[in-house]
């Protein structure tokens, strides 16, 4: 397991002043950008062209959460935009291991995302080509869902299947993240964490991040 991260998500911030919104969270590990099309989630964000102008726009590195239709085709422009870390939904790749290995081959980390009615064991033989699993714990769409706890037998299996394939894979969760929820998800193995509302409503935004970071630590 690797060290604890924490990567808000801007999808509640001030869409008007994104770089602005990033500034508040010096702390953050990552970046986290949702990207949505309004046919594989029924809402809509932005596409490359907005991030690759977030990504010129700050130095913390930007973790992309692509739900979106025709990962195969679609995927490949967000490390040009400039993510480092870039993920697809299975349920939206016809070749996963294929499209794994060009993001690495573009120099991204390559990540896959299971949303919470799909299971991890089909995908066992893959994680040693991904660079991080990230298990959905909201259905995807919207921010500020409550947190599903159906999810973290999930996490725990998991977990159990990196630890048995001694691969480096980091594991992480999104959705209803909050400090009421992030020690669920720790003890049970994660360790990445996303957090939208609970990060740009607190009062401080940084604040919540360092906050986040010690109930991980301490509970994982
Ligand atoms: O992928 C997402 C939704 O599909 C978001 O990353 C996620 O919901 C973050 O927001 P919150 O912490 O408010 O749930
Ligand atoms: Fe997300």
């Amino acid at each position: 397991m690797g060290d604890i991260q924490i990567t808000p998500s801007i999808l509640n911030a001030d869409f008007g002043s994104l770089a602005a919104e990033v500034a508040r969270i010096p702390g953050a590990d990552w970046i986290h950008v949702d990207v949505m099309d309004n046919h594989f989630v029924p809402n809509l964000t932005f596409g490359p062209t907005m991030v690759e102008a977030l990504a010129r726009s700050t130095d913390t590195p930007l973790d992309a959460h692509l739900m979106i239709e025709d990962a195969d085709r679609n995927a490949p422009a967000y490390v040009e935009a400039g993510c480092a870390s870039v993920t697809f939904h299975v349920e939206a790749a016809k070749a996963p291991v294929r499209l794994a290995r060009e993001i690495r081959a573009a120099g991204a980390r390559a990540s896959m995302a299971l949303k919470p009615a799909t299971p991890i064991e089909p995908y066992e033989d893959l994680l040693a080509e991904l660079d991080m699993l990230l298990i959905m714990t909201v259905e995807p769409g919207f921010g500020g869902q409550k947190f599903l706890d159906l999810c973290l037998p999930k996490i725990r299996r998991a977990r159990a299947l990196m630890d048995k394939h001694g691969v480096e894979t980091w594991l992480q969760v999104d959705g209803g993240v909050s400090l009421e929820t992030i020690e669920r998800c720790a003890e049970a193995g994660a360790d990445v964490f996303v957090a939208g509302s609970a990060v740009f409503s607190a009062d401080d935004p940084d604040v919540m991040v360092a906050a986040l970071r010690s109930r991980a630590r301490e509970a994982g």
